[in-house]
């Protein structure tokens, strides 16, 4: 027999919304202290979905044969941002074909390719900072993640068409750039043109200017008839579905926005976020200096993505605020058990990642920032899982290690930051991700040369915990 829903929120009151909307993370903290690892949020004009926090409940989810979840048809959230063919909101053979074209870019040789393109485009922003001036972390990283995914979507991050996405889509993303501006996502009533100055008729108006501009990349490779490039666009112009027939353009147009969406303000985030913590803690920036300047002058970029404290380190952030803290969500398409509790065919399952890295069985002190709990112990995919996992595991996971490791690698070694202020940053919601409400103020207080290095750097742990 299909159990009923487990205990929680007891309404679909606006009040609930609001909560979630406002600070996600404590509505999550306040519900796990008052019904433990299983519990119902029901949220007005949402159907009620089921947060779990239990490592083997997580296993059990996520762990089974993709055919008897779905997955696409609950992230209708996001389709406003991304149109209806986005890999986000696909499901079943669709999904898994569209993802088995778009995972080898971002895997294995290709992903190496990236490597010194991370480290020129990281120098190429960080050398127009001025000494003494401060800049806005988040803002500073978003700059460079977003040439990045444009070098791995079109194979460009230079010329006129670059020039105009970039603002674009900086400009459409703000428009969900804090909780209050993030309800447009959440309150249908705000999904409709209220006039020239309404929140939606802007994100229209964006989207649409972005979307030209994509339509006029797909033109101008459909015309030029030369050898296809490495990029994404290229494979898909190239793939073909099982009747022969190629790619729509609005299929093409969605894809894209996908990828350039999910692929460069997450990393930037989780950058900003580790940007804070190192320069918080000391101690932590003095261990990662040791270990980076262990590598001597310019080292390779696999070198420096294998550093295990670096690695620690990268780890340790995505942990304490994961930038997205619920997997997307899984829905049964028969009963199901999870934990020996049955759920009907269609119930909205949320596995917790913001919960589960703050288990003090697995991560004690789990408020504090200590990299180290990832050089002594290893967590399993069920346990630690800041990209999700299953078949929706983040496409970009192996991507946005490496950026993450390259750029910090590349400033930290050159140039010596400081926070600007003393002033406490806090996690706030940015549409569906959790980033630091400030931004991360920063300043360049110097640059480091070969005699500001260490000269004999002291040996860090060796057992790297690879994610
Ligand atoms: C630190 C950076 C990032 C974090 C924390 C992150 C996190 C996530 C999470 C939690 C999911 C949902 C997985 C699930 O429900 O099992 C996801 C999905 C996804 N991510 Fe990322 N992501 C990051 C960077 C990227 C990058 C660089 C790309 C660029 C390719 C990307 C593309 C995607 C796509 C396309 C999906 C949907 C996959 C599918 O539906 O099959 N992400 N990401």
């Amino acid at each position: 027999m299909v159990s009923k829903l487990p205990d929680g929120s007891e309404s679909f009151a606006w009040w609930e919304l609001i909560k979630w909307i406002a600070d996600p993370l404590a509505y999550l903290e306040a519900g796990a202290r008052r019904y433990g690892e299983v519990f119902t949020i029901k949220l007005r004009g949402f159907a009620p979905f089921v947060i779990i926090s239990n490592p083997q409940g997580i296993q059990e989810i996520l762990s089974v044969d993709a055919k008897l979840f779905d997955s696409g048809s609950a992230n209708n959230i996001v389709r406003p941002l991304v149109g209806d063919n986005s890999l986000l909101l696909l499901d079943g053979d669709r999904h898994k074909r569209q993802r088995k074209l778009l995972m080898p870019p971002f895997h294995g040789e290709r992903l190496q390719a990236y490597g010194q393109i991370i480290c020129e485009i990281s120098e190429k922003v960080a050398s127009q900072w001025t000494e003494g001036n401060s800049f806005i972390a988040r803002s500073a990283m978003q700059d460079i993640t977003l040439e990045v995914i444009l070098q791995a979507v079109f194979g460009l991050y230079e010329g006129e068409r670059y020039q105009q996405l970039k603002p674009l889509l900086a400009a459409m993303l703000d428009l969900t750039g804090s909780p209050l501006r993030s309800s447009i996502l959440f309150f249908k009533f705000l999904q409709r043109d209220w006039g020239a100055w309404s929140p939606w008729r802007r994100m229209e108006q964006r989207k649409q200017e972005i979307y030209d501009l994509l339509q006029a990349e797909i033109d101008e490779r459909r015309a030029d008839r030369e050898i296809p490039g490495n990029d994404i666009l290229s494979l898909m112009l190239l793939a073909r579905d099982e009747n022969g027939e190629p790619m729509s353009d609005e299929e093409l147009k969605d894809e894209m926005m996908t990828l350039l969406v999910a692929g460069h303000e997450t990393t930037a985030t989780a950058l900003a976020w580790a940007f804070y913590w190192i320069h918080k803690l000391p101690e932590v920036r003095e261990k990662l200096l040791q270990e980076l300047d262990s590598l001597g002058e310019n080292p390779d970029p696999m070198a420096i993505y294998q550093l295990p404290y670096l690695s620690a380190v990268c780890q340790e952030t995505l942990r304490i605020y994961p930038i997205v803290p619920i997997a997307f969500f899984r829905l049964p398409r028969k009963p199901v058990e999870i934990m020996g509790r049955s759920f009907a065919p269609g119930t909205m399952l949320a596995s917790c990642i913001y919960l589960v890295h703050h288990r003090e069985d697995l991560y004690p002190q789990s408020k504090q920032f200590k990299p180290e709990r990832f050089l002594e112990r290893q967590y399993s995919p069920y346990e630690y899982l800041p990209f999700g996992g299953g078949n929706r595991r983040c496409l970009g996971y192996a991507l946005a290690q490496l950026e993450m490791k390259l750029v910090l690698a590349t400033i930290l070694s050159r140039y010596q930051l400081a926070l600007a202020d003393n002033k406490p940053v806090k996690p706030q919601r940015r549409g569906l991700t959790i980033a630091p409400d400030s931004g991360v103020r920063m300043v360049l207080t110097g640059k480091r040369d070969r005699a500001t290095r260490a000269i004999e750097p002291k040996p860090v742990k060796k057992e790297a915990v690879a994610q």
